[in-house]
């Protein structure tokens, strides 16, 4: 049996190549040399792409060709040639591929993993009203309340930390997506962020793994060559399910109720009851859409502020600038809201530096070409995976001095900085641009106005009275999050700690 299957793919993926020989077009990108016939499966490793391809990019330049069986890649390394592809010629290149692994774990009606088409359009418009500029402008109550909330927690137990910032995250995203809050310390609701988190950051890479290219070896066990991400996905379906499943039968048994909170999915069960057959969405697409919205905001958010508290336990000479910005401009007597965004430029040079320093979704997610095209005479064959290698476009030294170092002050106009643009890769590109950009800038930006007004993020200090040195690392998978770290976070003085004591919300857990 298992020599049939060798056999096939050999031989499929033979033709492809044959084939391909007859025909005369622009010469593909330049690339890494690969095997004869598996292409660069074996070059490049299921951990860290993006690294390896930086690399590349550095020998083979900013758009790559690699070959995966008969399956092309194209690895775009700068944000010039992934904006003049997939944002300037967005009509081609806005599919994407499907991603089996992705569809075993249960993520089926989610239009992250739905293909360029009618139905991608029709979840676009479900989603874009509730995520838009002025939308968002309605939620900042809701992320000003749950940013309070989470320096009290802090001030209660600095060490649960990543807890913390994962119901910041959590909690902001269910209220606009389900109208229901996190109350307690161990709520269903974060638990299901978490192993849907573990399901997806260890899925493997997207678009990437045998089981991409051949389909069918899904139905495989997970001993059988190439097919652990199956079995991974198939054991993990259980949180993916719970995700889409559980935040919905709440959110109905409530409206039963009479009880139920206005949210994307009110909005949408009402519009589907009043218009009935007429409404262009059923029940399954809505659960899909309110699901990834769920997710997509609670892990990347949760990730950001993750690399935020590394980068401020680094640098604390930026965290002294912030704040002494924040004393100027608001001084001691209250905290941060946004009506104050304008006037701290350099807390928003800090938000910005935190993406493009560790961007947390590092490849985008793939999209997929429709048609044969040529770009600065390289020729894309039509159906060639897309990948938007972020990490090398926050990387570019064509456009940012000294890359690795996390510096916010590089946004500054000279003389003290050098004005250099913002990151534009870490939402992704073109018609398939996050929708939830808005809601997550402004959920980052209050959490870290917030946190620099009043804590001091140092370096903890162990049993034998020595600074613990942080082990800095990253984890790899479709999002990507510092590895566990520890940090001292301690409120910048007594009038600092009465005043996250003293603020009134009604939100604690
Ligand atoms: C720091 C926070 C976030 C980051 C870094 C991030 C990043 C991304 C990236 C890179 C993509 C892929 C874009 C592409 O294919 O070119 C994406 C897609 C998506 N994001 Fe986000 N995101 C964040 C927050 C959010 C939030 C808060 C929501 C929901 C409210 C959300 C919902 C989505 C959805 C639904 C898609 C799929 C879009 C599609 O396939 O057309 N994201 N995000």
């Amino acid at each position: 049996m298992i020599y049939l299957i060798l056999a096939l793919v050999v031989c499929t993926t033979i033709y492809a190549l044959v084939q391909r020989k007859f025909v005369t077009h622009a010469p593909l990108p330049p690339g890494p040399p690969g095997d004869p016939i598996i292409g660069h499966l074996r070059l490049v490793p299921s951990e860290n792409q993006e690294s390896l391809f930086y690399k590349w990019g550095k020998i083979y330049g900013n758009v790559i060709h690699l070959r995966f069986l008969q399956r092309d890649v194209i690895v775009l390394n700068s944000a010039k040639a992934a904006f003049d592809l997939l944002d300037k010629r967005s009509a081609n290149y806005s599919d994407r591929p499907p991603f089996p692994i992705f569809q075993l774990m249960g993520w089926v009606a989610t239009i992250s993993f739905i293909g360029y088409g009618k139905r991608f359009q029709r979840h676009r418009r479900m989603l874009h009203p509730h995520l838009t500029t002025k939308k968002c402008d309605g939620y900042t109550t809701i992320q000003t309340k749950e940013a309070r909330t989470l320096l009290k927690n802090l001030v209660i137990d600095e060490k649960r930390r990543d807890d913390f910032i994962r119901r910041f995250a959590t909690s902001v995203i269910l209220r606009v997506t389900y109208g229901q809050k996190v109350t307690t310390d161990d709520d269903p609701f974060v638990k299901i962020t978490l192993e849907a988190g573990h399901a997806i950051a260890n899925g493997g890479p997207p678009g990437s793994t045998p089981v991409d290219v051949f389909p069918f070896l899904k139905y495989f066990p997970s001993w059988f060559p190439g097919c652990h991400y199956a079995g991974f996905a198939r054991d993990n379906r259980f949180a993916i399910d719970a995700l889409i499943n559980y935040p919905f039968e709440q959110v109905t048994r409530r409206m039963a109720e009479g009880k139920g909170t206005p949210s994307f999915l009110t909005s949408q069960l009402e519009a589907l009851h009043r218009e009935g057959a007429d409404y262009p969405n059923d029940i399954d697409e809505i659960k899909g859409a309110a699901g990834v919205m769920f997710f997509g905001g609670s892990d990347t958010t949760w990730a950001t502020l993750s690399v935020f508290f590394l980068a401020m336990l680094l640098h604390p000479e930026y965290q002294r600038r912030a704040q002494a910005e924040i004393d100027d401009v608001i001084g001691s007597g209250r905290l941060p809201d946004f009506s104050d965004r304008t006037s701290l430029p350099f807390v928003e040079c800090i938000l910005q530096e935190t993406l493009r320093w560790n961007p947390v979704v590092p490849l985008g997610v793939a999209h997929r070409s429709l048609e044969d095209d040529v770009y600065n005479g390289m020729f894309i064959p039509k159906g060639s995976l897309i990948i938007p290698n972020t990490r090398a476009m926050t990387l570019d030294e064509s456009i940012y001095t000294e890359p690795f170092k996390f510096d916010p002050s590089r946004y500054l106009p000279k003389p003290d900085g050098n004005k250099e643009p913002y990151p534009n890769g870490p939402f992704g590109f073109g018609r398939r641009i996050c929708p939830g950009r808005h809601l997550a800038l402004n959920s980052l930006w209050i959490a870290i106005a917030s946190i620099l007004a009043v804590f001091d993020i140092e370096k903890s200090i162990g049993s034998d009275g020595e600074e613990v040195v942080p082990v800095i690392g990253f984890s790899s998978g479709i999002t990507c999050h510092p590895l566990p770290f520890e940090t001292s976070i301690k409120p910048r003085n007594e009038a600092a700690r009465q005043l996250i004591e003293r603020d009134v919300t009604e939100d604690t857990y």
